[in-house]
């Protein structure tokens, strides 16, 4: 596959970068940069020296990079990728498009535009949104990628069972996550800075980040009703990871052997799903470089609460792998082509 990549100098570029460094099937045809065109990517990121020594294109390169990719992973800030995605499918319209941000992420644009405060600009295209396991039928025949947001696929991933088997009151739904600085991006700024962060732990954007839609959107699909959630995101000093602790009250007569079923019908054919069971812990750094989203839940008989836990690494099942396994979809190849490794530990 012939694969392009606008936006190649931030984290989740660079990190689809190095997932495809291995995948068997792909070719890295054009990566782009408007900072620093001409620049040798292993020169911003010595990481990957070996493996590319590619220059930097630009997006003044568009028409070049639309007519001779099969796909587009964008990984700009929100607002500027569908400008790139209705430029690049009018030009060819055979090119999948797969957005790592927010724009293409929404059904409903009024939404996106209260949450996001710009105006959307691509509203005819029929993105499909990219949580690979919750829509897999859609995303094979998808021409745009809505890739969800990294919090947002480990707390859909945690109580999508719960929503779907209607164990849940879905008045009850609350989501405490934790994320490591990679999810603010590399760009500079004073809330990622290393003396702000380490030692310390905040929350941030409490009762107004924009994965709060996001995340009440697909579970009230999957619900069939609309429903709104208490979303809390935390900053953590770690690189990657994210951890989101979600609780629900359990309806009546609920036993813990009719959720842990549900988990199992949910998720059993799963690959990067791991069911750790009830009772058990996930841990960020299990899942470190990789696909996985790890699962456990426990039940506090004395509240009625269900406590269900996932972890991920935001760069790969949040973003860059994610959007990796989507194409995977798309081409109708296994999978795990180019994503299936161990996890890096400790
Ligand atoms: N980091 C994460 O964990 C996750 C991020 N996302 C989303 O993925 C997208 C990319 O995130 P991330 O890689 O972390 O971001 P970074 O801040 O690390 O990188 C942003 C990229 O966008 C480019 N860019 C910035 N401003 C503009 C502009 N005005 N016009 C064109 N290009 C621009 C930069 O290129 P240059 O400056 O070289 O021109 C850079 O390549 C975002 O939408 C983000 O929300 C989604 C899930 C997880
Ligand atoms: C730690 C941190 O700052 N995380 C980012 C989320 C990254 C992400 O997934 O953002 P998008 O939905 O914009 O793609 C944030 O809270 O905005």
């Amino acid at each position: 596959m012939k694969i392009s990549i606008v936006g190649a100098t931030g984290y989740t570029g660079a990190e689809l970068l190095r997932i495809l460094a291995s995948h068997p099937a792909a070719e890295v045809l054009y990566i782009t940069s408007e900072s620093q065109p001409g620049t040798g990517i292993h020169e911003i990121y010595p990481h990957l020296t070996r493996f590319y020594t590619k220059t930097l294109a630009s997006l003044a390169d568009l028409e070049k990079i639309a007519l001779e990719s099969e796909v587009i992973f964008i990984g700009l800030p929100h607002g500027h990728a569908m400008e790139v995605g209705r430029k690049a499918t009018a030009i060819n319209p055979q090119v999948k498009i797969i957005d790592l941000g927010a724009d293409y992420r929404f059904k409903n644009h009024a939404i996106y535009e209260q949450w996001y405060k710009v105006e959307h600009t691509h509203k005819e295209a029929r993105a499909v949104y990219g949580l690979t396991e919750l829509y897999r039928s859609q995303v094979k025949d998808a021409a745009i990628i809505g890739n969800p947001g990294c919090y947002t696929t480990a707390s859909i991933l945690a109580l999508a069972p719960l929503v779907k088997y209607k164990l849940v009151d879905l008045k009850s739904l609350i989501i405490d996550a934790k994320s490591g600085v990679s999810g603010a991006g590399r760009g500079l700024s004073l809330g990622s800075h290393f003396t702000e962060v380490f030692e310390s732990v905040k929350a941030y954007n409490v009762a107004g980040h924009r994965h709060t839609p996001e995340i009440e959107a697909v579970l009230g699909e999957i619900a069939g009703q609309e429903l709104v959630i208490n979303f809390t995101p935390h900053l953590i000093p770690v690189a990657r990871g994210i951890l989101s602790t979600c609780y629900a009250n359990l309806k009546d007569g609920v036993s813990p052997e009719a959720v842990d079923e549900a988990y199992r019908a949910a998720y059993s054919g799963e690959y990067f799903i791991r069911l750790l069971g009830r009772g058990a812990y996930p841990v960020t750094k299990n899942t470190r470089g990789t696909n996985f989203c790890d699962i456990g839940w426990h039940i506090d008989n004395r509240t009625g609460r269900i406590i269900a836990i996932a972890a991920i690494d935001n760069l790969v099942k949040g973003a860059a792998g994610q959007a990796v396994q989507n194409m995977n979809v798309i081409f109708n190849l296994d999978e795990k082509t180019g994503l299936d490794y161990a996890p890096l530990y400790p």
